[in-house]
């Protein structure tokens, strides 16, 4: 027997992914080329409100100086000044929101290719995030990404934006009337700085219900949805359709808490600078009072969606901490594909060298110190207990989970993983599609002939002449055996040099279950082949048979 086996004790305590844990917080969402576009954007908004602020006192002085019937010449600079302002406010808003929005979408771009990455590695790595929550969290992670757009144009930016032209309008004003300065500061610190700091604390807390909330909402209505049939046969619908209202009643009452706060909070900021304006105009005497306090009023207007928008920033800051993580996790050794990898060779062995899988959360190893040599061509079965580590030990062959400890070696270079090894996994999904396109998956050089022998191959033969037929939402159309049968056909029709098959002939009767099993090794000529299976008769057909019990392997 040429198959070793030796289980290790113990096994790095580090979970899956752990290695990169250490990086989350130096993850930037934002690179060093969006950062100097983005300040580009704010320097233009800056310039645009200043031009605002411009505009609004010489046409303040203008009229003020107007009232005198001073003779135009007079006012020709402050007429020139006005349209200059007015012109040059217009250009600048419109350069200010092209850089700004061709800023945010480069960075969005960018962070959604890594998020995409992210997805990706989580496919076929333990930390599993959004495997774990199915198409909801696929949802919410989309919704993430579009929160950074958010907090960048509503948030970062406009508030670096209020604070430059404050601090220098407060300066500006200062010099012309220091009690004016004075007034203008006290303003521009409540509207600017107090009350967006007193609506953020406020919300936070709520922040964090209302997306508990809005979780529990989806969750509760895709049970439904989903459960209709069960709820209905064990006649528990009613209790669930008045968990899933209760969900959403609460979700509505939260939501109405923090559109009350939002609503108190801008109404204040938008209170603050209109008093700002009374009180320079009570506090400088003469013609500058109206220009003055106008031109506080206008600064006020820069720093009252502020409010607003720490408000909303609270909301985001868990979405921004997801996506930061999101991306954090994408582990330094996943390969993308680029397409210029060499052919698969045909026959190929691995070795698991005191591997070790621990998933995350869980309190024990799933795979611990094993070690397991493949070598090219032969057969193995993997038996054990359920929740024993059978699964885990094919996912660590394909390369679908990430190792705590230990190595997997015996790949040719330059070659990834899952080229090499895969097959028939537990959580395989059946597409919403017909029986061609579940089997060839679209791939290149599959035509109906392949098709047909993977489906004889897999005991399918049924399905030979109805490649058309659409099979149903996870192959629901189809008994729990004929779709079992479909995955092998699909694992079948381009086996990879090492083929893994986790209890293939699963919801088949003892003789389909012999019948499938024989072609399907038959179909597999000289591959290399790992089967998880129960039944004992088909031990006989494999070269060697290893136990995993407690995520460890020994022979039988
Ligand atoms: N994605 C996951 N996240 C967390 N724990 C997991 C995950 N997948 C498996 N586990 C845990 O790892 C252990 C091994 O699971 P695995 O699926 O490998 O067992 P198995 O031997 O294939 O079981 P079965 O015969 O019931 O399919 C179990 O305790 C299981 O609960």
């Amino acid at each position: 027997m040429t198959t070793e086996m030796r289980t290790a004790p113990g096994g790095g305590p580090a979970a899956a992914g752990g290695g990169v844990a250490g990086t989350t917080v130096a993850v930037r969402l934002v690179g060093v080329g969006a950062a100097v576009r983005l300040v580009f954007a704010g320097l233009l908004a800056v310039a645009t409100e200043l031009a605002g602020v411009g505009l609004v006192a010489t046409a303040t002085w203008m009229i003020v100086r107007a009232a005198d019937q001073p003779p135009l010449a007079a006012l020709a600079v402050a007429i020139a000044g006005v349209r200059a302002f007015a012109v040059l406010k217009g250009g600048l808003r419109y350069a200010e929101r092209l850089a700004g929005h061709d800023a945010v979408l480069r960075v969005l771009a960018d962070v959604r290719t890594r998020v995409f990455a992210a997805l990706a590695a989580d496919r076929r790595t333990a930390t599993g995030a959004v495997r774990k929550g199915g198409g909801d969290e696929l949802s919410r992670v989309v919704s993430d990404v579009d929160a950074v757009q958010d907090a960048i144009l509503r948030g970062v930016l406009p508030a670096a934006v209020a604070g430059i032209v404050g601090a220098g309008a407060v300066v500006v004003t200062a010099v012309v009337a220091p009690a004016a300065g004075l007034v203008l500061a006290a303003g521009l610190l409540v509207a600017g700085v107090l009350l967006p700091l007193a609506g953020h604390t406020v919300s936070r807390r709520a922040s964090a219900d209302i997306a508990a909330a809005r979780g529990a909402v989806t969750a509760s209505a895709v049970d439904v949805v989903h459960g209709v049939a069960e709820l209905t046969a064990y006649g528990a619908l009613p209790a669930a359709l008045d968990r899933a209202a209760a969900d959403g009643q609460r979700l509505a009452r939260l939501e109405r808490r923090a559109a009350t706060v939002s609503a108190v909070v801008g109404g204040a900021a938008a209170l603050v600078p209109a008093l700002t304006a009374v009180f320079v105009a009570l506090v400088v005497g003469g013609k500058a009072a109206a220009v003055l306090a106008l031109a506080a009023l206008a600064v006020g207007e820069v720093v009252v969606p502020l409010a607003a928008a720490a408000v909303r920033q609270s909301e985001l800051r868990g979405a921004l901490a997801r996506v930061r993580t999101l991306i954090a996790e994408v582990p330094a050794q996943v390969v993308e594909p680029d397409g210029s990898h060499g052919p698969v060779p045909g026959a190929v062995g691995l070795r698991l060298d005191r591997v070790t899988v621990r998933y995350p959360g869980a309190s024990r190893a799933a795979l611990d110190g094993v070690d397991l040599d493949l070598p090219a061509g032969r057969r193995v079965a993997v038996v054990g207990s359920s929740g024993a580590g059978k699964s885990t030990l094919l996912a660590v062959l394909a390369g679908r989970v990430a190792v705590a400890g230990g190595a997997v070696g015996g790949l040719p270079a330059g070659v990834e993983r899952w080229r090499i090894a895969n097959g028939v996994f537990a959580d395989a999904h059946v597409f919403h599609d017909t029986v061609r396109e579940n089997v060839s998956l679209s791939r290149d050089g599959i035509g109906d002939d392949d098709v047909r022998r993977a489906l004889e191959d897999a005991g399918l033969g049924e399905y030979r002449e109805r490649l058309d037929d659409v099979v149903g939402e996870d192959g629901s159309r189809l008994s729990g055996g004929q779709r079992q049968r479909l995955l092998l056909a699909r694992a079948l029709v381009r086996a990879p040099a090492v083929l893994l098959l986790d209890e293939p002939t699963e919801g088949l009767d003892a003789a389909a279950a012999d019948a499938v099993l024989a072609t399907a090794l038959a179909a597999a000529g000289s591959r290399t082949v790992v089967v998880v299976t129960h039944r004992q008769a088909d031990l006989a057909r494999f070269d060697d048979v290893v136990r995993i019990e407690d995520g460890r392997l020994s022979r039988t």
